[in-house]
């Protein structure tokens, strides 16, 4: 279908939706049938862009309640994560962005406040909306605004430690605050843990659901939910409370609760959302929904409920993409591999397992495999824990998720030497989800970690080997990080040098390229350019990263100029970490460094946001052509390379 027949098949009531007040105008009916709308517009724009599907089809009715009982932008919609938040951009005038969602110049995939003001948390790491949230309702209660503050946690965020180091923040201050549980009972895979088992409890009790089925068939298609509607979920919220209380849970932290309440009614959630807006104090408002609602596809995918595909094919589901080997499948085959002969080996997973690989392990050994929930702190130390009862374990976690467990791996693992991996995927620049999901800061960041070594493989070998490197080092933590996407061809070394791999040499040594991890090929690109220009280029992959192998030290000693090209931040980032080892013994080599600049850089593809940052083949090797020629005509004299220093 075209982008002119999608939009002139476009609903009818979508096309009058501009704003909010749009919706709050629709009766039950027409709120209904805008309902089914939503869903077709998403499933036919997303499934043309990728995205996040699954979650969004899941809070559409949820979504027109919050805009039906809340008045954005004055109150504040926060929603957790930010990935389900394409039906708050459709309500609030964007519909005509998502033929370009997650693209470059397009649609952010999470909430953006350059785009509205109906948005205001941007960053898409999982269980910050209640800090957030328990912050704002302060504000407003310090500077005496009456304003709505409500956030939109799903049940997987709420495994996350921070959300109930905010519900004990939220309950003693007492400030008006609504908090939409979005339970589907998944994270990607189901939610883990003792919170998903008392929300489930609630969800699966029978009488609940035999309840909501009668009252929906005695509503037969009237939408509105009148008051025997409400008194009967009123009952089967007392009945369940007494049977099983999980509420207590919340009512004893002094956060009242509302629901259970079925999520894709909007009558039913609107409901109890204008109860929980007067209520005046922190309440909390589960909503039971499923994830993928009302697109088969979507519904039956056990592996994530269409988390967030790729582009796909409406009809059958099917991805449009031809299935490629990626970084992923590589670490995940040879981690089984290695947890064939080593039974000391374990993974870890942060509700993560699919995306990361990990599920593959915990299918041949679920006993050896652990997902801790969207806790990588907790993951980080619990990690340490188990290398402290004599194991080895892998924790594997996407590299923007690592950040907020710095202090657990430099104190909980480094500081006591314990033989913990950490697999980084999607380190690097990713792209489509923009900048708080950008890997980049990792070899900076943990590069300060006394006794941490930081591999990057440019390949499938040097993946599989570098892994093995890192699970034999048994007297500190060891990083591995690779790039999202399709697996580099394998790049053969013509010689090693220590940890360094040499890829290419000349008679010449006028560069000396240090190209780290998937930049391998582009090193190798550079160099047959810069040879077109009569210089001679040595491009080397050190493939461990930290400590600096002392042996690219001693390569740089014998060129006339160092560049280093990484997939990471400039700052503190491996090209600086060379200059320093190079000054420290005295080695006054020309070194220029290239890579991401520590800045917020905008969502696209991988490949556009790199060129953006001229981090190409044609823009390196014209930089290092204009850097080299300069030299022949402002020479700068080495110093000869003295035995380095042992600090
Ligand atoms: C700190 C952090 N870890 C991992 C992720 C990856 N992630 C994105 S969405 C998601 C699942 C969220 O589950 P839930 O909160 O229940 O929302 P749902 O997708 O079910 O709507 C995860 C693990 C993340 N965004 N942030
Ligand atoms: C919202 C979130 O954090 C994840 O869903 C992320 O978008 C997944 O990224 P990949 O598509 O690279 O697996
Ligand atoms: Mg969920």
């Amino acid at each position: 279908m075209s982008v002119d027949e999608d939009t002139a098949n476009q609903g009818r009531l979508l096309a009058a939706v501009h704003g909010p007040q749009d919706v709050k105008r629709m009766s039950g009916t027409d709120l209904n049938i805008l309902a089914a709308e939503i869903r077709d517009f998403l499933i036919a724009k997303v499934s043309r862009t990728g995205g996040h599907i699954g979650p969004n089809l899941g809070v559409v009715e949820l979504t027109l309640a919050l805009h039906r009982v809340f008045d954005s932008p004055r109150d504040r919609l926060l929603f957790d994560t930010g990935h389900q938040s394409y039906v708050h951009k459709i309500i609030t005038g964007r519909q005509a962005g998502f033929d370009q969602l997650r693209q470059r110049g397009g649609l952010s995939g999470y909430p953006s406040q350059a785009e509205s003001e109906h948005d205001i948390i941007e960053n898409s790491h999982a269980s910050t909306a209640l800090s957030y949230a328990d912050g704002l309702a302060k504000a407003y209660a310090l500077r005496g605004e009456s304003r709505s503050v409500v956030a939109v946690v799903g049940d997987g965020a709420l495994t996350g430690g921070m959300c109930w180091e905010a519900l004990n923040n939220i309950a003693t201050a007492g400030n008006p605050l609504v908090i939409v549980v979005n339970d589907n009972g998944r994270s990607y895979s189901p939610t883990i843990g003792g919170l998903a088992d008392h929300l489930s409890t609630l969800r699966l009790n029978p009488g609940y659901e035999k309840v909501l089925d009668t009252v929906k068939d005695a509503l037969g298609s009237t939408p509105l939910v009148g008051k025997p509607m409400y008194e009967v979920l009123h009952a089967v919220k007392k009945g369940i409370k007494d049977a099983v209380a999980p509420q207590a849970m919340f009512e004893d932290l002094g956060i009242k609760y509302v629901g259970p309440v079925d999520g894709h009614d909007v009558a039913a959630v609107e409901a109890a959302l204008r109860a929980a807006k007067h209520f005046g104090g922190p309440v909390i408002v589960h909503a039971v929904t499923r994830k993928g609602y009302g697109y088969r596809p979507a519904e039956e995918d056990e592996a994530d409920c269409f988390h967030g595909p790729g582009a796909f094919d409406v009809k059958t589901g099917q991805l449009v993409a031809a299935p490629a080997v990626k970084w992923t499948h590589v670490f995940a085959d040879e981690l089984v591999a290695i947890a064939d002969e080593r039974p000391d080996v374990v993974g870890i997973t942060a509700a993560m397992a699919e995306p990361t690989g990990i599920a593959k392990m915990a299918r041949k050994y679920p006993e050896r495999t652990y997902d801790v929930g969207i806790a990588e702190q907790h993951a980080a130390t619990s990690a340490a824990g188990l290398a402290l009862g004599g194991l080895h374990p892998v924790v594997a976690v996407y590299a923007t998720f690592l950040n907020r467990a710095f202090d657990q791996v430099l104190l909980d693992v480094a500081m006591h030497k314990l033989p913990v991996t950490f697999v980084l995927d999607r380190a690097g620049i990713t792209g489509p989800d923009g900048p708080s999901h950008y890997g980049i800061w990792d070899m900076s960041v943990f590069g300060v970690v006394p006794g941490l070594r930081i591999a990057a493989p440019r390949d499938a070998a040097t993946l599989r080997e570098e892994l093995r490197e890192a699970v034999a080092v048994d007297d500190g933590p060891t990083v591995v990080r690779f790039p999202t996407g399709a697996v580099a061809a394998d790049l053969p070394a013509v010689r090693r040098v220590g940890p360094v791999d040499v890829l290419a040499e000349s008679t010449r040594t006028d560069v000396l390229l240090v190209a780290v991890g998937a930049f391998g090929q582009l090193g190798m690109d550079v160099a047959a350019r810069v040879a077109e220009q009569g210089y001679g280029v040595t491009v080397v992959d050190p493939r461990w990263v930290r400590p600096i192998p002392a042996e690219l030290v001693e390569m740089a000693a014998e060129h006339r100029l160092v560049v280093t090209v990484e997939d990471g931040v400039r700052a503190g980032g491996v090209g600086d970490a060379l200059a320093q080892a190079m000054r420290d013994v005295g080695v006054r080599v020309p070194l220029r460094d290239l890579g991401v600049p520590a800045d917020w850089h905008p969502h696209g593809s991988r490949a556009q946001i790199l060129a953006d940052l001229g981090l190409t083949a044609q823009d390196v090797a014209r930089d290092v052509t204009g850097w080299i020629s300069r030299l022949d005509t402002h020479p700068v004299d080495p110093l000869p390379l003295s035995t380095p220093s042992p600090n």
